[in-house]
C-alpha cells in the first residue's frame, strides 16, 4: 500500500504530460509562455548592469539559447522520441502477433482457407497444402473452383452469388460434408465449416476443412461388415424359422400320433368306449381314492342276452354292429363322470363313483328298459342281464368285480333282462 501512492501519482502526472505532450497547440502556448518569462528576466538582468550594446547581445543569445535548449528538450524533442519509440514498440508487436497468427495457421491440423467474394483464394494454410497437395503460391490468388470437382463448381458460383446478392446462405456459420478434389484429382470427403469476415471493409470468407475419407473409408468398411452380417443373421433366422416350423409340425404329428397311441391303447377298437386295459386302470385309481375319502362305488355289468343267436342268426358282422349300437345308446344316457367300458365279448361295465345304490339300481334299470325297447335296424329288439355291487372298503378289486358278476349271473339264473344286486 505504501509503494502504492508514489506510483499512482506518478502515473498520473505521467499520464497528465502525455495527455499534454500529445497536443501541439498546448505546447506551442508552453514554448512561448516559458520563452517569453525567461527573456523577461534575461532583460530585466541586463538592464540592471549597464552591460555595452554588443556584449547585451551576445549574452542575451546565450542565455536565450540555454533557456531554450531545455525547454526545446522538454516539451518537443523528449515527446517526439517518445512517440518514436511507442510507435516502433507498436509495430514490433503487430509484426510479432501477424507471425504468431501464421504459425498457429500453418500449424492448424485443420485446412484453412480464405477467399474473397470473387471465390479468389487469399490465404491456403499448410493444414490446406497438406489435404488438398497444392502449395499456398500455387494457389493463392486463384479461384476456390480448383478445390473442388467440376460436378459442383456451378453449383458453388450460385451459391456465392446468390448469398451476395440476398444474404442467405445454406453453409455460411454451419458444417457440412462435401466433396473435394485435390492436386492429382482424386475427390475425396471433407467437412467444410464457412464463417464470413469483414477484413478492412472487404468480405472474405474463411473455409476450415477437414479430410474425412479415411472415416468415411472406415464408415463404409463398417457398414459393409454390418450389412454383411445383418445378411448371414437373417439367412440364419430365416433357416431357424424353417427349423423351427418344421419342427412344430413334427411336434404337432407326433403328438397327434401320441394322441391316437394313447386312444388306441386305452379304447375298444370295435365300440370306441374304454377298454379293459383302461378301466382296470380307472378302477384302481377310484378305489384308492374310495377307501382314502369313504366315498362309495358302484360297479354295474351286463351282458347282452343270448348273443349268441343274434351271431349265429344274422352272422358276425350284424352282431358287431349290435355291440357298437348298444355301446353309444348307453354312452348317451350316463353322466360325465361314469366310466363306460366294454369288459370284453358282449359283456359291458359301468363305474359309478358318489351317489347310493338305489341311484345304481335306478341306472341299470333305466338302462335295461332303454336297451329292451330299442329296435336294432338289422335285429330287432335285445335285452341285457344286470349285476350291480356296492364297493365295501375290505374290498380288492377282484372282490368288487366278483361280487358284480356274480350278481349278473343271477340275473341269468332268474330269467335274464333283470337286474340283480350281489
Ligand atoms: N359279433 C360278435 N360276437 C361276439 C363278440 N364277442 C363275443 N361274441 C359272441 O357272443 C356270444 C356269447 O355267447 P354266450 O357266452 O354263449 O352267451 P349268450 O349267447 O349271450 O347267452 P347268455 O349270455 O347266457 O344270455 C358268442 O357267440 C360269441 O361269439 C364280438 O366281438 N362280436
Amino acid at each position: 500500500m505504501k509503494h502504492q501512492k508514489p506510483a499512482l501519482a506518478s502515473h498520473i502526472a505521467h499520464d497528465r504530460l502525455k495527455r499534454f505532450c500529445q497536443s501541439p497547440v498546448k505546447i506551442l502556448l508552453a514554448i512561448g509562455a516559458s520563452i517569453f518569462v525567461a527573456e523577461t528576466v534575461v532583460m530585466i538582468v541586463l538592464h540592471l548592469f549597464q552591460l555595452s550594446p554588443v556584449l547585451e547581445t551576445v549574452l542575451d543569445g546565450v542565455i536565450l539559447l540555454s533557456l531554450l535548449a531545455p525547454i526545446l528538450y522538454v516539451f518537443l524533442f523528449r515527446p517526439l522520441i517518445q512517440h518514436i519509440e511507442e510507435h516502433k514498440q507498436i509495430n514490433e508487436l503487430l509484426q510479432a502477433n501477424a507471425l504468431n497468427t501464421e504459425a498457429i495457421l500453418n500449424n492448424a491440423f485443420d485446412g484453412i482457407v480464405t477467399i474473397d467474394e470473387n471465390g479468389i483464394i487469399q490465404s491456403f494454410n499448410s493444414g490446406a497444402e497438406k489435404i488438398f497437395g497444392f502449395t499456398s503460391k500455387e494457389l493463392i490468388g486463384q479461384s476456390v473452383n480448383r478445390l473442388m470437382p467440376d460436378a459442383y463448381r456451378g453449383a458453388h458460383d450460385r451459391n456465392i452469388a446468390n448469398y451476395l446478392s440476398t444474404g442467405k446462405a445454406k453453409i455460411i456459420g454451419v458444417g457440412r460434408e462435401l466433396p473435394g478434389q485435390r492436386k492429382n484429382g482424386e475427390v475425396f470427403s471433407m467437412d467444410l465449416a464457412l464463417t464470413e469476415m469483414n477484413l478492412m471493409g472487404k468480405r472474405q470468407f474463411v473455409g476450415t476443412i477437414r479430410d474425412i475419407s479415411e472415416r468415411k473409408r472406415s464408415e463404409q468398411a463398417l457398414k459393409q461388415a454390418y450389412d454383411e452380417l445383418d445378411k448371414r443373421v437373417q439367412e440364419r433366422t430365416s433357416e431357424l424359422t424353417k427349423v423351427n416350423v418344421d419342427l412344430e409340425l413334427e411336434i404337432t404329428e407326433r403328438k397327434r400320433a401320441e394322441k391316437k397311441l394313447q386312444q388306441l391303447a386305452t379304447t375298444d377298437a370295435l365300440t370306441g368306449i374304454t377298454n379293459r386295459g383302461q378301466f382296470d386302470a380307472i378302477l384302481e385309481k377310484e378305489l384308492v381314492r374310495a377307501q382314502r375319502y369313504h366315498t362309495p362305488i358302484y360297479l354295474i355289468m351286463f351282458d347282452i342276452d343270448h348273443f349268441k343267436r343274434v351271431n349265429d342268426n344274422f352272422g358276425h358282422l350284424i352282431g358287431d354292429s349290435v355291440l357298437v349300437q348298444l355301446a353309444k345308446l348307453v354312452s348317451e344316457k350316463i353322466r360325465l363322470n361314469d366310466v363306460f367300458a366294454r369288459w370284453g365279448g358282449e359283456e359291458f361295465v359301468l363305474l359309478l363313483t358318489g351317489g347310493d345304490m338305489l341311484g345304481a339300481l335306478r341306472l341299470a334299470e333305466n338302462l335295461r328298459m332303454d336297451i329292451q325297447s330299442f329296435v336294432f335296424p338289422e335285429v330287432g329288439r335285445v335285452t341285457c342281464s344286470f349285476g350291480v355291487a356296492e364297493f365295501a372298503e375290505a374290498d380288492a378289486i377282484k372282490d368288487l368285480v366278483r361280487r358284480a358278476d356274480m350278481a349278473l349271473y343271477k340275473a341269468k339264473a332268474n330269467g335274464r333282462n333283470r337286474v340283480e344286486v350281489a
